[in-house]
């Protein structure tokens, strides 16, 4: 498959490209599980005594959440338990003064890559490994580690160009999240292999649903996707605000996959059987999806009838695989469906694996423990990806 940090030599000069992209609220880089996972592979590597560089983005050019790493390298610090040195530039002369001055078990972290206008475009990897940036950089290190997974479905200079000038390994981060997020796709199981499917990004999942071919028993639905699927049932949900166009958008947008879907494989498809809402005295109220008559109000999650159809089919599952919650969880009121099926998998020993930054929030959000489930993924994009077996760039070049 790929090389490890357990085939990598001693005493290296090492570049490890991270993903730390992260929340950013008035100007203050939000801490957050990417931090604390890449630490592990960090702490391994100076406790080893390799000399660190590490390479991470931090949003899109343009976008308020564009900003420098510096902050980045005081939380990663704070993680490893390790001091974290931090350069305001990517592979100009400060950057190089900086690298040659490591000593054995330092760490450095270079600027925000996409400040360098080599890395962004999405090119080939023979491109990217020709660009001045990587071309410059390369000399300096002995070895290039990719721990950056939930970026890995970018072809940047950053992410596939170092891998095919040095000898590249996967970081810890790497290695579990590719063995986790590609079993669906690689991995027979023997019992019922179940699908929880929500959030807000319908046509992502709708997409994945469509691309998973036999691989799923039973999808459960919720969030918006499960509004869209229950509007083609024939229901008078899916309200949209005054002035608003998200549901007949996506609707649009999903109608004959969500059509052929329910033709093809209804019989595999969950959809919820009551909803819940927030009633005039702004609490939660719920109603049976038959009684539906007027598209008048907006849902926020699956009802506590849904749940209960859920619950034994996950009990009975021999793997299930969580993308999108079912309801607005950030609400308590409205966390039963997201709740519901998150503690149906934990309490059993399903293999299961849940995706999503905002889903799998819901985890330490409500108590629950993350070594009572499979594997937390801390990618959103890549994971999707990974579910129906596409190939991602950066782990591609690391083969
Ligand atoms: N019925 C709903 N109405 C509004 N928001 C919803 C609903 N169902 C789910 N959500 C929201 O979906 C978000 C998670 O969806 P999404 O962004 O697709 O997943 P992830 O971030 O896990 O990849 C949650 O923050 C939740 O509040
Ligand atoms: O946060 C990321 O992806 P995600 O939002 O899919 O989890 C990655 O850092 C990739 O960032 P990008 O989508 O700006 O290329």
């Amino acid at each position: 498959m790929f090389k490890t940090l357990d085939d990598l030599n001693p005493e290296q000069r090492v570049l490890v490209r991270l993903d730390l992209n992260s929340p950013v609220e008035d100007d203050e880089v939000q801490d957050n599980r990417r931090f604390d996972r890449h630490a592990e592979t960090v702490r391994e590597l100076a406790d080893a005594g390799h000399r660190v560089v590490l390479m991470a983005h931090q949003g899109r050019p343009g976008g308020d959440d564009f900003v420098s790493l510096e902050q980045h390298a005081a939380i990663l610090a704070k993680h490893v338990d390790h001091d974290v040195q931090f350069v305001a530039d990517t592979y100009g002369d400060e950057a190089i003064d900086a690298i040659e001055s490591l000593s054995a078990g330092e760490v450095l972290l270079l600027e925000n890559t996409r400040m360098c206008d080599e890395e962004l475009p999405e090119e080939d990897p023979e491109v990217k490994a020709d660009t001045e940036f990587v071309q410059t950089l390369a000399p300096y290190f002995d070895a290039y580690i990719n721990d950056a997974y939930s970026a890995a479905h970018r072809s940047h200079a950053s992410l596939v160009g170092f891998a095919l000038e040095l000898p590249a390994y996967a970081g810890r981060v790497m290695q579990t999240e590719y063995e986790a997020n590609s079993s669906i796709a690689t991995r027979e199981f023997d019992g019922q292999v179940t699908m929880v499917v929500g959030g807000t990004k319908a046509t992502d999942v709708i997409n994945v649903m469509n691309n998973l071919g036999d691989k799923v028993d039973q999808f459960l639905l919720g969030g918006i996707a499960g509004e869209l699927f229950l509007r083609a049932a024939g229901h008078e949900v899916g309200f949209d605000l005054d002035g608003m166009d998200f549901f007949d958008d996506q609707w649009e947008a999903n109608r004959d996959t969500i059509e052929s879907l329910l033709d093809e494989r209804g019989d595999q498809i969950k959809l919820a059987v009551d909803l819940a809402y927030e009633d005039d005295n702004d609490e939660r109220a719920e109603i049976a999806v038959s009684d539906i008559d007027e598209k008048d109000r907006a849902y926020l999650d699956v009802g506590s009838e849904t749940v209960e159809t859920y619950d034994p089919i996950i009990r009975d599952s021999e793997a299930v695989f969580v993308k999108g919650a079912l309801g607005l969880f950030e609400d308590e009121r409205f966390s039963v469906g997201t709740v519901g099926v998150l503690r149906a998998i934990s309490e059993t020993d399903c293999f299961s694996v849940v995706g999503g930054g905002d889903t799998s929030r819901a985890i330490e959000m409500y108590g629950m423990d993350e070594a009572d489930f499979g594997h937390v993924s801390i990618a959103g994009g890549a994971y999707i990806r990974a579910l129906t077996g596409a190939p991602l760039a950066g782990v591609e070049v690391l083969k």
